[in-house]
């Protein structure tokens, strides 16, 4: 066993993550300290209800979180979640020299600038590795191992509450409203699954991987977000009609036009082929595609929520910065050098597919054919099925600026043959 003074370590909340961070700190108390060099001892865990029933030593308890910032502890572990007072409390903490290790990308999607300078001001550390895809070591390899390279595209799936919904919906059919009760159940979901379901949570880890993917400071309000809220059965079945199904994805991408370079980050559900590797990724697992010029394609797979894996996220880091206090240095600080302007949604390049129910007489396609034309929207696959008075139109384009696409649904909806616009999707994977 080392000898080196303990490492003292605060706990802030203690829910699904939480509970389990405690489990595997004490569980596994012999082997961190080996691995850090010193005990790593818990010193108080912040709670809000103090009598509720948790498998944690009730001695640890205390409702006052700022104090317990305040004291003698030398790593301060946040699994709270939400802005305030999870902000104020690791403000405090990185100011006075304590590391912080923190699982809330809503916090970090908004404040990072901040956290990040006060970090900086004092010299502690700063890790978040739990904040994207759960277990996935995800962001370390996008701070540190890739450091050396360029990266150009980041794109996967980043919420397992979602995926598990959708991959319901897709292989049983099971409705959105149980998969998301389900999804709570299991531990997956946000305090307010809201941030799930439309797509927040998302969004603000597609912001924190951008900004380590580009050396960039992205936020969240730099995201364009859709979350599955509207995506129907009717779509479901659209997509598996074209041997595709439907998945929330981030797509982090660096965008170079002449000696011009953007970033365009977003968050949307989209068609993707089925024999696509992201098609086969279901639940809660999480799977994230990273190309840089010189490594090339990789992929990142785990579990994406869930309170043990991420809490394993939680550990590694929690390691990591106890590591540095006992043989001393510093893990990688914010790299924002390359600060590239965020792209605007409607400037950004997408594929369409678009599911009418049309009236079933000559011309009608000859119409709506009219209207991408007229909007500079080149058309890459089409299927009509007669019904009996009335008939269903499918068109998948090929890529467009969304905003282009955008006008075009919008005055195919108005053309008077066209009885419905059943589906609108964005299409990722191979070009149709
Ligand atoms: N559950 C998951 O799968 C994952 C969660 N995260 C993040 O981890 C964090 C925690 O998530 P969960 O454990 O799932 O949430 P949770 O809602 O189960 O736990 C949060 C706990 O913090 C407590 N709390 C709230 N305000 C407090 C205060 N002022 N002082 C002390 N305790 C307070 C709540 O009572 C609750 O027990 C969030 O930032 C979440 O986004 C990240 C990755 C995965
Ligand atoms: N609510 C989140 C939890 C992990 O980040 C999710 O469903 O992915
Ligand atoms: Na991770």
């Amino acid at each position: 066993m080392p000898s080196q003074k303990p490492i003292r370590v605060a706990l802030l909340g203690c829910g699904t993550v939480g509970t389990e961070v405690v489990r595997l700190l004490t569980g596994q108390a012999a082997d961190l300290a080996a691995r850090v060099g010193a005990p790593v001892e818990l010193a108080g865990i912040a709670v809000r209800k103090p009598n509720k029933h948790r498998e944690v030593p009730a001695d640890l308890l205390t409702t006052d979180a700022a104090a317990l910032v305040a004291s003698d502890v030398d790593v301060v572990v946040e699994v709270i979640g939400g802005i305030e007072p999870a902000r104020t409390l690791l403000l405090d903490a990185l100011r006075a020299g304590k590391s912080v290790v923190t699982a809330n990308k809503a916090l970090l999607a908004e404040h990072s600038a901040e956290l990040s300078a006060a970090a900086d001001g004092s010299g502690a550390d700063l890790y978040f590795e739990a904040a994207v895809a759960g277990a996935i070591p995800l962001l370390r390899p996008l701070r540190e191992s890739l450091a050396g390279d360029r990266i150009t595209r980041v794109m996967g799936i980043v919420n397992g509450t979602t995926n598990f919904i959708l991959s319901g919906m897709d292989s049983t059919g099971a409705s959105y409203g149980e998969t998301l009760e389900e999804a709570t159940r299991l531990g997956y979901a946000e305090a307010d699954p809201t941030a799930d379901v439309d797509g927040f949570d998302a969004a603000s880890k597609a912001a924190i991987l951008a900004s380590l993917a580009f050396h960039t400071r992205v936020t969240a309000s730099d995201v364009h977000r859709e979350g599955i809220a509207s995506v129907s059965a009717a779509d479901i079945a659209a997509a598996r009609a074209l041997g595709r199904t439907v998945k929330l994805l981030a797509i982090c991408e660096r965008v170079t036009e002449g000696d011009q370079e953007s970033v365009s980050v977003r968050v949307h559900p989209a068609m993707i082929p089925r024999s696509h590797p992201l098609a086969g990724v279901n639940g809660a697992f999480n799977a994230v595609f990273v190309e840089a010029d010189a490594a090339g394609e990789m992929m990142f797979y785990g579990q994406g929520a869930g309170g043990a894996p991420t809490a394993s996220a939680v550990l590694g880091d929690l390691v990591a910065v106890a590591r540095n206090l006992v043989q001393g240095g510093r893990g990688p600080r914010e790299s924002a050098y390359a600060g590239l302007p965020a792209r605007p949604m409607g400037q950004t390049p997408t594929r369409y597919h678009i599911s009418l129910d049309v009236a079933d007489r000559a011309g009608v396609l000859s119409q709506v054919a009219a209207v991408f034309a007229e909007h500079d929207v080149s058309i890459a696959a089409v299927r009509q099925e007669g019904r009996v008075d009335d008939a269903s139109l499918v068109v998948v384009t090929h890529a467009a600026t969304d905003a282009a696409l955008r006008s075009t649904v919008d005055k195919i909806g108005g053309l008077p043959v066209v009885r419905e616009v059943v589906s609108v999707m964005r299409v990722e994977g191979e070009e149709t």
